[in-house]
């Protein structure tokens, strides 16, 4: 089957986008996983589908994939470019738009200074809605939260990291390490991925506090790996900082693919994540049976 797609990335977060609102495509596991393969297919940590809206009062629903073929609750990065994408593409019909995901209703706006704002919907700190499990587990105590002792086994050595855990609509662990270039991401960032705390795997990000308005963050996603920016890991990042009383509502997050703006008031209220999204290059693929 030969398909058409657009390559797209958000802060180097990479991404192969298709247009799915005339018919479906009906890919399996092993296809995503061809497109995301960056010898082989196309390449892109996550695959975003662009299907019709799927109730009244929603513009379109957002579908997500992993490099590793698994479909995923939400994506930030993705989100914006699905907005620049639909816009770009004639698809939508105003600059503001609202987009069904598999956690729920997000509102992604376009600026004049052509960076992307999204409405990502209040983070969810229900540990079994994570989901985490916290039994025998006591928390240690910092600002209004607390953060969570596990024990990882990394290269054969036991090792203790203390994580803030929260979701954005798909799982996070947040850790805080003094300097993100130095943090051992390969070593604890899989050992995290698959601890056996969190049935459905979690994103795990290393935060580097820089001041109370600025983080650098770097992130092993969960069924891809170390990607150059994860939308919804600086969101929780933020987040956390924030809870943990260590940031202000407004926080700059330095990623090694570049800038994302999160801001977040508190409670109940949304976060907001801004940054930039942009088209690569558009082709066909053959894809494999
Ligand atoms: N790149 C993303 C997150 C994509 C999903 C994540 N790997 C997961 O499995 O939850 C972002 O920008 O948020």
């Amino acid at each position: 089957m030969r398909i058409r797609f657009t390559k797209m990335q958000g802060a180097g977060n990479d991404f192969v986008v298709l247009d799915e609102t005339r018919q479906r495509l009906e890919l399996s596991p092993a296809h995503y996983r061809q497109l995301a393969d960056r010898h082989f297919g196309i390449g892109a940590d996550q695959i975003l589908s662009v299907r019709p809206s799927p109730a009244p009062g929603v513009d379109f629903e957002y579908v997500i994939h992993n490099a590793d073929g698994g479909q995923v609750e939400q994506c930030g990065n993705g989100a914006r470019c699905f907005a620049r994408y639909v816009v770009d593409k004639g698809l939508a019909r105003g600059q503001r738009i609202r987009v069904q995901t598999l956690s729920g209703v997000i509102e992604p706006q376009l600026n004049p200074d052509g960076r992307v704002t999204v409405d990502m919907g209040a983070p969810v700190f229900d540990l079994p809605a994570v989901p985490f499990d916290a039994a025998g587990l006591s928390p240690h105590r910092e600002g209004d939260w607390h953060q969570w002792h596990l024990a990882l086994e990394v290269d054969a050595e036991s090792e203790i990291v203390a994580v803030a855990v929260l979701s954005m609509g798909n799982p996070h662990a947040v850790l805080e390490v003094a300097d993100v270039e130095q943090a051992p991401v390969h070593g604890q960032g899989p050992a995290i991925e698959h601890h056996p705390r969190f049935p459905k795997r979690v994103n795990a990000g290393f935060m580097q506090v820089v001041d109370r308005g600025r983080i650098r963050l770097r992130v092993w996603e969960r069924g891809v790996g170390e990607t150059l920016a994860c939308g919804t890991g600086a969101c929780a990042a933020v987040v956390a900082g924030i809870r943990l009383g260590r940031l202000d509502a407004r926080v700059d997050v330095e990623t090694r693919g570049g800038l994302l703006t999160i801001e977040w008031a508190g409670g109940d209220a949304p976060v907001r994540m801004t940054g930039p999204a942009m088209t690569v290059f558009e082709g066909e693929i053959e894809l494999q049976e």
